[in-house]
């Protein structure tokens, strides 16, 4: 008999909600299964898009991947179902929604606040990079918040297992590392500079490479251009951990275990995360 897992899902077992949001792809719905009440979040994507874009086998490899996942600072997606037209996918519902929306109305975090969610991401990648898979894709726009503002790390689509790697580009340019945007091999140390990034930009409100051009952007990141602007005020214990992660060799960025027993996170983060 089929476990709950894989049950054929068809969209009639569900009562669909309000919209949570749209990506590229297709919209997100609040839902509930009926049998169970139980809330989800019912993301709906266009089969003639996902073909146009031919990202059908990265579709496959984000299920494959997600169905191994079990973390609280992961989101789950529980299944997917598809119809003539149309591939479901079932997530978890985070119900406090999406964090660059958050990033956006602050301005930016406190130092405590931005400590916790670097910790908890620490902790979700050190269980992401133990299982051989790369995010790849680590930015505000794929971080939720649950409903004690727990992060959430949502949207596998970029993400790979460590042993094929690919060299196709991810999302916006601000968050690549020196190795993805000079093309050459990479592996795990990618989600580090990535985090260095959201760090930075949890701070300062900003990442730290943006430019007008794509071109002066590509120069800064490849450079390392790193600036700390004197507004808002940042403790160089911060400036320390972002430099330390930041580091053009992928093999001399700070590990993430190591990022756990920095002072500054140690003194800023809440252990609860
Ligand atoms: C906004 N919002 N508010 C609350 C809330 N709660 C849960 N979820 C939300 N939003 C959805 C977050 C996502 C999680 N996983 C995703 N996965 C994905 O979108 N995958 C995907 C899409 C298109 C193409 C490809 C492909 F083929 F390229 F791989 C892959 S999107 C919520």
């Amino acid at each position: 008999p089929h476990s709950q897992e894989d049950k054929r899902w068809v969209l009639s077992d569900f009562d669909i909600g309000k919209p949570l949001g749209r990506g590229k792809f297709g919209h997100v719905y609040l839902a509930r299964e009926k049998r169970s009440n139980h809330i989800v979040a019912l993301k709906v994507l266009f089969k003639s898009q996902l073909k146009q874009s031919q990202v059908e086998h990265q579709l496959r490899r984000e299920v494959e991947i997600q169905s191994h996942l079990r973390h609280p600072n992961i989101l789950r997606l529980y299944g997917y179902f598809y119809d003539q037209t149309r591939v479901y996918l079932i997530l978890e519902y985070a119900a406090k929604g999406e964090l660059y929306k958050e990033l956006q109305r602050c301005k930016h975090f406190s130092e405590r606040r931005t400590a916790t969610y670097i910790a908890s991401l620490a902790r979700a990648l050190i269980y992401l990079h133990g299982k051989h898979v790369i995010h790849r894709d680590i930015k505000p726009e794929n971080l939720l918040m649950g409903s004690q503002g727990e992060l959430k790390i949502a949207d596998f689509g970029w993400s790979v297992h460590t042993f094929n790697r690919r060299r196709t580009m991810c999302g916006t340019l601000d968050y690549l590392p020196p190795e993805m945007v000079e093309k050459t091999e990479h592996d795990n140390h990618v989600d580090i500079w990535s985090l260095g990034i959201l760090c930075y930009e949890f701070l300062y409100g900003l990442p730290p490479f943006e430019a007008k051009e794509h071109s002066e952007t590509y120069r800064r990141i490849v450079k390392v251009d790193l600036k700390f602007p004197p507004k808002p005020f940042v403790s160089p214990a911060a400036k320390d951990l972002i430099s330390q992660m930041l580091v053009k060799n992928s093999a001399h960025r700070l590990p993430l275990h190591k990022l756990l027993e920095h002072p500054w996170i140690v003194q800023n983060a809440d252990p609860s995360g």
